[in-house]
């Protein structure tokens, strides 16, 4: 590595599909001892921010891109916040990007090749896929997204090996293989992989992504002049300048708040129930809830039908004591869950 890179932030780029385990491999190496400071870029599917309150933070700062898909709407701002973190130079060690689960990793990546501000000062260090060995391979036939993610990847956290038999995980990492040779490949449960695995990898191939994506390189960004929204149905593939670029149109999220604390015995009781029946289109949800009688955060996270919950952390004094909750999958039937979630509000 020249003197010249080697003095640019390097900026690791993690991606995988919903619900793959990109925030607990982020609050993994995030809370090893590694004596460096990063700063977190976390992009989020969906009106209301709750990834942010699930990473752990130490010393990190984490900044927070709403409203919109990296890989699209939302990518000005990651040229802004980088060329923000870049004027702070010296503060930071390395920059880690989480895009959503729906981002094209291309156009990410991309951004730091054609965009002069942040070649200059920043450098790709490698794209970090979290796989999910339980829903891959499904993704794989009705997601062109979660292809590209596998494609590009310089490293993959093939994460969840406790939800498959041998034969399953054999099968999606031949998947893998088949889609992309190269990438170092860990096969993991909760993302257990050593920080040095992913960080500072130094793995970003050109070359590889210029065999796949020709027109990878080409700077003519278009983009801006087709901002979509995600409601209409079907999957599309689009131009950043001649950059093939796929995105998820059915896919569709929304989202529910209460500041009225809720019955946990009610409430969790429709949870399950609503994921039981419908987990086949709630790809993702996620919510942090305020119970009565309860003095603790309580998160709850599924990824399809899987459930998990837990209490978080007890509620701070002044903090607003209010339950989020997000659901992202297509075709979700939005008015079951609204009036559901009516219904398990304390009058
Ligand atoms: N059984 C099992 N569950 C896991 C594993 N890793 C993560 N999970 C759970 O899977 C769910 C999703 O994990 P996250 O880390 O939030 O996934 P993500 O990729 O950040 O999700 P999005 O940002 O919504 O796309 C959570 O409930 C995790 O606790 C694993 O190895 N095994």
């Amino acid at each position: 590595m020249s003197e010249a890179t080697a003095n640019k932030i390097p900026v690791t780029v993690l991606t995988g599909y919903l619900g793959a385990g990109k925030t607990t491999l982020l609050n993994r190496i995030l809370s090893e001892n590694h004596g460096k400071k990063y700063a977190v870029i976390v992009n989020e599917f969906g009106e209301i921010g709750i990834d942010n309150d699930l990473i752990i933070g130490a010393d990190e700062e984490v900044f927070e891109m709403n409203n919109g898909c990296v890989c699209c709407t939302v990518r000005g701002d990651l040229v802004r916040i980088l060329d923000g973190l870049m004027k702070r130079k010296g503060k930071f060690d390395a920059i880690i990007v989480e895009t959503t689960g729906l981002a094209d990793p291309a156009p990410v990546a991309q951004t730091f090749f054609v965009d002069e501000d942040v070649q200059a000062h920043a450098r790709l260090d490698a794209v970090v896929t979290v796989a999910d060995a339980k829903w891959l391979s499904d993704r794989l036939k009705d997601a062109p997204e979660a292809k590209n993610q596998i494609a590009f990847a310089d490293v993959i956290v093939l994460n969840k090996i406790d939800l498959v038999s041998k034969a399953e995980l054999a099968e999606v990492e031949a998947r893998i293989r088949a889609i992309n040779p190269y990438a170092k490949l860990h096969k993991t449960e909760r993302a257990q992989v050593k920080l040095s695995d992913v960080l500072e990898r130094g793995a970003f191939d050109l070359d590889r992504i210029l065999e796949i994506e020709p027109e990878f390189l080409n700077a003519d960004d278009g983009h801006d002049h087709h901002d979509h929204d995600h409601g209409h149905h079907h999957h599309h593939d689009h131009g950043h300048g001649g950059l093939k670029h796929y995105h998820d149109e059915d896919m569709h999220s929304m989202s529910l708040r209460t500041d009225k604390a809720l019955d946990a015995s009610t409430f969790m009781p429709w949870l399950q129930d609503l994921m039981a029946k419908e987990g086949g289109k709630i790809l993702r949800s996620k919510g942090i809830l305020s119970f009565s009688g309860d003095d603790d955060r309580y998160v709850f996270q599924g990824v399809h039908m899987m459930l998990e919950g837990d209490h978080q952390r007890p509620w701070k004094d002044g903090e607003k004591r209010e339950s989020r909750l997000v659901f992202i999958g297509r075709d979700l039937p939005e008015q079951l869950i609204r009036d559901g979630f009516e219904r398990c509000i304390p009058a």
